[in-house]
């Protein structure tokens, strides 16, 4: 699969790249030996000026302004500790539970729209409590619970979207294919519809993460019955590995995490030596989207999703490696129109209003979530 998939999305940055970038910027820079140190963050930021002022135009000075600004959060409240307890102390700070106030507007929508949207699925089972617009407060830390758990897991609230997109049902198979540090992986238990979950990452220093996080949040039983599985394996093997297996499917792939690059020189990929291995981040992902396809059992859903901006690594890789399943597999993938869903959060997120497939939360001083993207597949039966 890997040579075709390869040539593949190396056709389409030789499209996409030249057209991010201006013709005034088109040349090649000389960098002599005694030129000072540039940090990584202010590469990131003279890269993301150069490609997203096109890719964004007018929005492109408040998306920046906000991505230079300070983050909000959001606050997971753990279902196996004492939630309702912790949901009236949360409640007590004047934060709101954005899942559930959505799915209650959701239950109001008058029946003939509710025919077109899908059902919420497992998604009422969690609590995600965020400050509303405009209040930049904090969350407290969070405490151990009398069960010896930690009773909220801080987040971006904008990385549940991709786990509600998913849309669990009872009973679900689930594959979480880069899981670590496990946010995400967290939230998929935390719907408490997880027949079985495997939770992979390449990085076992990452998986190691991901379990001290599981062992903070999940109660023994469950860590170590069988529900569970951390694995750190290549995630680009597995189609080759278990095809035609999960009903769903969650590939929240590496990119260039776009906030952090902005704010941390640590492991900061746009670092002079990690050149190379940001170009070919968008070969990696399409990879990765492919496997995840694969291990999903023909009538199964699959989330892409990102915290980069970059269409190149966004849409361009969905519609990418729809392209070559159905050329080199004949399997057909349909994206899942999100406007409804996207109409749900917007209270809550701002919504870039123009992706050709999948949705884009974009930072915004109000509300400083993102950048997320997550673009919802099915594949057909
Ligand atoms: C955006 S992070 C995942 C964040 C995670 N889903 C969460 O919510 O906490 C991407 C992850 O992909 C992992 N990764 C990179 N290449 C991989 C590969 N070939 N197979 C599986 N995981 C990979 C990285 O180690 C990294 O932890």
């Amino acid at each position: 699969m890997a040579a075709p998939i390869a040539r593949g999305v190396r056709e389409l940055l030789k499209v996409v790249d030249f057209a991010q970038v201006p013709r005034r910027h088109r040349y090649k820079k000389k960098w002599a030996t005694t030129e000072p140190k540039f940090p990584a963050s202010r590469l990131a930021l003279q890269n993301f000026d150069m490609t997203y002022s096109v890719q964004f135009g007018d929005l492109w000075p408040s998306i920046r302004v906000s991505l230079l600004s300070e983050q909000k959060y959001g606050a997971l409240v753990n279902n196996f500790g004492a939630w309702d307890n912790v949901s009236t102390n949360l409640e007590q700070l004047s934060a709101r539970d954005f899942v559930n106030e959505a799915i209650s507007r959701w239950e109001l929508e008058p029946k003939n729209d509710l025919s077109s949207t899908p059902s919420p699925g497992c998604s009422p089972n969690l609590r995600c409590f965020t400050f509303s617009r405009g209040d930049i407060s904090r969350f407290p830390p969070a405490r151990l619970s009398s069960l010896g758990l930690l009773d909220y897991y801080l987040m971006d609230a904008a990385s549940l979207l991709p786990v509600l997109a998913l849309g669990l049902q009872p009973g679900d198979t689930v594959l979480d294919l880069c899981a670590a540090p496990g946010g995400k992986t967290l939230a998929l238990l935390q719907t408490g519809c997880c027949r079985n979950l495997a939770a992979n990452d390449l990085s076992t220093s990452r998986t190691g993460r991901l379990q001290k996080v599981l062992h903070s949040y999940v109660p023994q039983a469950i860590r170590e019955g069988n529900q569970v599985r951390v694995t750190s394996w290549d995630g680009r093997k597995w189609g080759e590995l278990e095809g035609d297996t999960y009903d769903r499917v969650l590939v929240d792939v590496p990119c260039t995490t776009d906030r952090h690059s902005l704010h941390e020189e640590e492991n900061n990929i746009f670092q002079r030596s990690r050149k190379k291995e940001r170009q070919m981040l968008p070969m990696l992902q399409a990879h990765l989207l492919a496997a995840g396809l694969l291990a999903t059992k023909p009538g199964g859903h699959v989330v892409y999703s990102t915290c980069s901006l970059s269409h190149l690594q966004n849409e361009y890789v969905v519609q990418g490696t729809i392209e070559l399943l159905a050329n080199q597999y004949s399997i057909k993938v349909q994206v899942e129109d999100l406007s409804h869903f996207r109409k749900l959060f917007m209270d809550t997120f701002s919504f870039f209003p123009s992706c050709q497939v999948g949705e884009l939360v974009i930072p915004n001083l109000i509300a400083n979530f993102g950048p997320m993207y997550f673009c919802k597949m099915h594949r057909l039966p």
